[in-house]
């Protein structure tokens, strides 16, 4: 801690950090302090309501899937002589049918063919399906017109060639997506464990913040930040408590965080957190609890900060919670949301072996930046004729310019080790598709 951090005192140490840290020690920091943390405690959750939860248990396969080998086409189950290399007859005998939930009974012999439709079971002693498309269906027998196309096994899903009975399906700590939830119903189940949703309560502060619905006084400006905050947090599946906006007062400031760390996980502000004559946050937040670290060599976003609410938050303590303090300027609580606080958040939520996307890029034009700094500009990425992606920025970079959010695809990352970057040059991008 600097030594400005140090006049923060709290009664029980959460950290162990010095000053100011770049993105790569801040994100690392914040991994460290709750890593050890508790997860919230697990539920039941019903099938249709898995997307966006957190897996608390791998889920095991109890069938095999398909449960039964099955035909991939409607066409003609046949039984193919077996030694007779790559050449087989032309003609089988129709013995029957078998329709998907109804199977033929009997056993096919060498040179029999049953009807069959996608999905219904093979019938035993079939060894492969042919397309209808290339056979001839006459009177108790079918003629297939390629019979150089046949091969053995061919069209045919074994049992148990998606999940073998007993097979890890799901592994914990995973965020469950549509195709997660789809899998998971193709074993039966009709519910899974599931971390608890994370309680996150949010306020914006300052005297100049007024709600919407309200007339815009002088020198005011409507509250932006509660609002993209809570839209982020719903999208990272978190349960929102919307404390609304509070006035520059520390009092108001330490009781609300408190307040807020007795019914949450996670208390998430915006403003108030630089060095202006009515910045409370950091004041407010040591009288409750303890500051960790504060201003990273980040911009936007630099006056970051983050500590605990309450006592150690590696105990089970219900009156504790952990602080993000998020810079005010609207762009500024974005792009710490997204490159600090997300990967801390995700977790507390239980979730495991996720990682901020980061992919290389040519910058199409000059982008600005200071050695020992690590710069997120607002970008648009595409690729060019030739393939290469490239990227641009949404125009100027002001953290209190929010459209630059709205129109851009990306956040393109330049490094502390790099100062300006030349039109050519390569950077990172971070796109928006997990969160925005
Ligand atoms: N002397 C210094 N001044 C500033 C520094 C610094 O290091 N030294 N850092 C600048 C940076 S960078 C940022 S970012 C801001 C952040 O400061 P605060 O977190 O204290 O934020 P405020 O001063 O309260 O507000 C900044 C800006 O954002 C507007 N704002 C605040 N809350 C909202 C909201 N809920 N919705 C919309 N807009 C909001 C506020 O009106 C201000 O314009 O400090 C710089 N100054
Ligand atoms: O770095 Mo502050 O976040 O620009 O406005």
């Amino acid at each position: 801690m600097s030594s400005e951090q140090n006049t923060y005192q709290a009664s029980v140490s959460c950290f162990d950090q010095p000053g100011q840290l770049s993105v790569q020690q801040g994100r690392q920091a914040l991994l460290d302090a709750i890593v050890s943390a508790k997860h919230p405690g697990r539920i039941r959750q019903p099938i249709a309501e898995l997307v966006g939860s957190v897996l608390a248990e791998d889920v095991i396969s109890p069938i095999n899937v398909p449960a039964q080998t099955n035909a991939a086409m409607d066409g003609f189950a046949l039984a193919l002589p077996e030694a007779s290399g790559d050449s087989f007859p032309s003609e089988y005998q129709l013995v029957g049918k078998a329709l998907a939930g109804h199977g033929f009974d009997g056993e096919l012999e060498t040179g029999q063919a049953v009807t069959i439709t996608t999905g219904a079971p093979v019938p035993a002693g079939a060894n492969s399906v042919v397309m209808r498309e290339i056979c001839q269906p006459g009177e108790g027998v079918v003629l297939i017109e390629k019979p150089e196309s046949l091969r053995l096994n061919d069209n045919i899903r074994q049992a148990g060639e998606d999940l073998a009975t007993g097979q890890v399906a799901v592994k914990a700590g995973t965020r469950l997506t549509p195709a997660h939830q789809g899998l998971i119903a193709s074993l039966g189940l009709t519910d899974v464990a599931v971390f608890k949703p994370l309680v996150v309560a949010v306020f914006s502060t300052g005297d100049e913040v007024v709600a919407q619905g309200q007339p815009l006084p002088p020198h005011s400006i409507y509250d932006t930040n509660r609002y993209s905050l809570i839209a982020l947090l719903k999208k990272l599946h978190c349960e929102v408590i919307d404390l609304g906006i509070l006035p520059d007062q520390e009092e108001v400031l330490a009781k609300t965080l408190a307040d807020a760390a007795v019914k949450s996980d996670v208390v998430i502000s915006s403003g108030g957190v630089s060095v202006g004559v009515a910045d409370y946050i950091k004041t407010a937040l040591a009288r409750v609890g303890e500051i960790g670290f504060w201003r990273m060599n980040i911009r936007p976003g630099r006056p970051f900060a983050f500590g605990c609410i309450g006592a150690d938050l590696t105990q089970d303590n219900a009156d504790s919670a952990w602080f993000f303090g998020l810079p005010g300027n609207p762009v500024a609580v974005m792009v710490t949301f997204m490159q600090l606080a997300q990967p801390a958040l995700r977790l507390l939520q239980g979730e495991t072996g996720w990682q901020l996307q980061a992919i290389p890029a040519i910058a199409s034009e000059k982008m600005r930046s200071r050695e020992g700094r690590t710069d997120f500009h607002r970008g648009i990425f595409s690729l060019s004729a030739e393939g290469q992606l490239q990227v641009q920025t949404t125009g100027t970079q002001g953290s209190g310019i929010l459209r630059s959010m709205t129109e851009a695809n990306c956040l393109i990352e330049i490094g502390d080790e790099h100062g300006a970057i030349a039109a050519g040059g390569s950077v990172k991008i971070y796109p928006f598709a997990d969160l925005l």
